[in-house]
């Protein structure tokens, strides 16, 4: 300890521990750098030019509000994540960040991210910001994940809201076609989400979570995993027959799709406790929604330099 800090303890004031890494490690970036990912097809993939600068700062703003949720959530939920094997060392549950710090951290960057959006780019995309942060943090975070095995279903319109925002940042309009990116990232999530809940089902439990494997059982929530993997599959091929994404794209997103619907058969053959398929879908979820985009992008990029649409 510095002479300072123990002038500073004698005196009965405490200094945080934090650091800059701390601080980052609140902002959840390797989930919200897919989220903002997303967020960024949708501003690419609208119609129109944007202004390049202002694109920057959209994304920006998108990307520190995307943050800020993750940290208002992760101040609320000190306390269940500090029962998880998988949580426990993050930065408020672990003490080095006290809560106080987390919860005006978060509240700062909530407000500076949407009033960014709102001053800079347009007040749709700010407000749609501002009710996804909502959404996060209120709805699934402080209500529903704690009081029913839908949690995650409901709770992950809000995680389904990026791209539309990055839509509405350069249309200042919700269109359809965002409308189908918002119902991918929907219909993917409960997948996503229970993939990874079967395996960790023990941490769920010891913090007591109503999550769905431990609610409903683990057949049933393999069930569940495979009815979404069949509906999801086509709704990913959507962008195609609207007429925003070309016959490439519609062909892979058929090919991820059958991949998803694999896996997911392949949780749902699984004997009891075998948590291989299950650990495969999780990493296999990842890799479909970030190849959905990404081929979206890359097939909105190649259409407007040969001009087809
Ligand atoms: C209610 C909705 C969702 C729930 C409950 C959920 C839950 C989780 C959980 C618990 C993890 C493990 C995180 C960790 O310990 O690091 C995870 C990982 C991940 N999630 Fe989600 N997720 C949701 C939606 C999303 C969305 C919308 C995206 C992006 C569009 C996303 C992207 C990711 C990524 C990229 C990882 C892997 C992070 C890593 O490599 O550590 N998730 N998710
Ligand atoms: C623009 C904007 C505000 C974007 C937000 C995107 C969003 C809501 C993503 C949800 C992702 C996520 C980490 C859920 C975790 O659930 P959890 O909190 O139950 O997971 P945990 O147990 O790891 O804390």
């Amino acid at each position: 300890m510095s002479t300072r800090e123990s002038r500073l303890e004698d005196t009965g004031i405490r200094l945080s521990e934090a650091t800059a890494a701390d601080f980052f490690a609140l902002l959840k970036p390797r989930v919200m750098a897919l989220a903002v990912f997303t967020a960024f097809v949708g501003l690419m993939t609208a119609p129109g030019a944007m202004n390049p600068v202002i694109a920057v700062i959209a994304i920006a703003a998108i990307a520190i509000g995307a943050g800020a949720a993750g940290a208002l959530n992760m101040w609320y939920d000190a306390d269940i994540d500090a029962l998880m094997s998988r949580t426990a060392k993050r930065p408020v549950p672990s003490g080095r960040v006290s809560p106080g710090e987390a919860l005006g951290f978060g509240l700062v960057l909530s407000a500076l991210s949407v009033m960014t959006l709102g001053v800079l780019v347009g007040w749709l995309a700010a407000s749609l910001l501002a009710f996804t942060i909502f959404f996060y943090v209120v709805i699934y975070t402080m209500w529903l994940k704690r009081s029913t095995p839908q949690n995650i279903v409901i709770g992950g319109a809000a995680g389904a809201l990026p791209p539309v925002i990055g839509w509405a940042a350069a249309t200042g309009a919700v269109g359809i076609e965002s409308s189908i990116l918002f119902l991918i990232i929907f219909l993917w999530t409960p997948p996503h989400f229970w993939a990874l809940a079967l395996f960790k089902v023990g941490d769920y439990a010891a913090a007591g979570i109503p999550m769905m494997p431990n609610v409903a059982g683990e057949a049933s929530t393999r069930k569940q995993i495979f009815a979404y993997a069949l509906i999801l599959a086509p709704i990913g091929v959507l962008p195609w027959p609207f007429g925003f994404a070309s016959g490439f794209y519609g062909a892979v997103a058929t090919a991820l799709g059958i991949g998803f619907i694999w896996h997911a058969w392949k949780v749902l053959a699984a004997p009891d406790k075998e948590m291989r398929p299950a650990k495969a879908l999780f990493a296999f979820s990842i890799a479909y929604l970030f190849a959905i985009f990404a081929t979206l992008l890359a097939d909105t990029i190649v259409a407007r330099a040969v001009g087809s649409f």
